[in-house]
């Protein structure tokens, strides 16, 4: 049974010319322990899907669908059940460690505050544990002490002590955000690393964010392509890696500075950029949402594309799909 399953999930929001749609129809699921990546450009719709889980959209968001973690679905159960949750069975590592720590309270206020909240821990045993927590991040005693405020620490320390608030109450699913977008490239394989190894550990869930291809390869087995509020592709990252099929991947993949790394016969003189931009949430209609930036498009492509089963565990939303190896090579 899967630990999360995302069915039509729909989020809108009102528009000048109506709902305007930010998600539309996604769907997928995340096992037990199991690690999956979601890639797209900016404004894909990928935070929306995570904060959707979360149950932490945004004022003025209109849900349709059903999010599944287990038994429960999230967008029937009411605020105080969705907030127990929160922490205890799902955690989430945002983007930008600054600003989603409280500056004015220390980092073992901070990564004790889901232990008071959710495990009955007397105040001797949560402070051990916050030693545990910040010592199992990289950030040992005494030179980490707990009394530390945020800004006393580098971008990298800061983002462990946000890995170590998602640890705090060994939750089934970790949502990690874009975790190393404000990072320096060394720092950012560092805390890659650890969130892979601190997941593998518990045998914890992940759902990794990211615009970057290469960051999917070195950390998920499985992966969904997000364009324009839709799941535009998804396969296992070995069977994706060997043969992407929607154009929309491929260009990502043209664009991606990892391209070699993941594949070391890849072709390509020179990075790529995909030409144009992702629709608005209210420019964007039924056909397929990449037609417009596509070299693939015919006329058909003002339909919505068919998903097609390429193999087991990989599918497209296309209606002129690459062969395996076709495009970037
Ligand atoms: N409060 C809001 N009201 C209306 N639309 C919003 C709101 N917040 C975000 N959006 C829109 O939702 C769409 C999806 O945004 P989202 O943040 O999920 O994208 P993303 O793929 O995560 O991009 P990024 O990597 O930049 O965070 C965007 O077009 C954005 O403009």
């Amino acid at each position: 049974m899967a630990l999360l399953d995302v069915r039509d999930l729909t989020v809108t929001f009102p528009g000048k010319a109506g709902p305007a749609h930010v998600l539309d129809g996604v769907s997928f699921s995340v096992a037990p322990g199991e690690a999956v990546g979601i890639v797209g450009e900016s404004g894909c719709g990928k935070s929306m899907t995570a904060l959707a889980v979360m149950g932490l959209l945004p004022p003025g968001a209109s849900v349709r669908g059903h999010i599944r973690l287990g038994a429960d679905d999230l967008l029937t159960l009411p605020e105080p059940a969705l907030c127990d949750l929160r922490g205890r069975r799902i955690a989430m590592i945002f983007q930008e460690p600054m600003t989603a720590l409280n500056p004015v309270r220390t980092i073992g206020d901070q990564v004790g505050e889901g232990l008071a909240l959710h495990l009955a821990l007397g105040r001797r045993a949560r402070a051990d544990r916050v030693r545990e927590l910040l010592d199992r991040v990289g950030l040992p005693a005494p030179r980490f002490a707990p009394s530390l405020y945020p800004h006393e620490l580098s971008g990298g320390q800061r983002q462990r002590v946000m890995i170590a608030i998602a640890l705090a109450c060994e939750p089934d699913l970790l949502i990690a955000d874009e975790p190393t977008t404000a990072l320096d490239v060394t720092t950012e394989a560092r805390i890659l690393d650890l969130i892979l190894e601190v997941t593998a550990a518990s045998n914890m869930a992940l759902v990794m964010i990211t615009h970057d291809l290469g960051i999917v390869a070195e950390t998920a087995e499985r992966v969904l392509v997000m364009y324009a509020g839709r799941i535009v592709e998804e396969g296992t990252a070995e069977r994706l890696f060997a043969g992407m099929a929607h154009p929309y991947t491929a260009g990502l993949f043209a664009a991606s500075p990892h391209a070699v790394e993941i594949d070391p016969d890849v072709r390509r003189p020179r990075l790529a950029a995909i030409p144009g931009t992702v629709p608005e949430p209210g420019e964007r209609t039924t056909g397929c949402p990449f037609a417009g930036r596509c070299p693939r498009r015919t006329p058909a492509c003002i339909e919505p594309p068919p998903r097609i089963a390429l193999a087991e565990g990989h599918g497209v939303a296309c209606f002129h799909p690459l062969a395996a190896g076709e495009g970037v090579r």
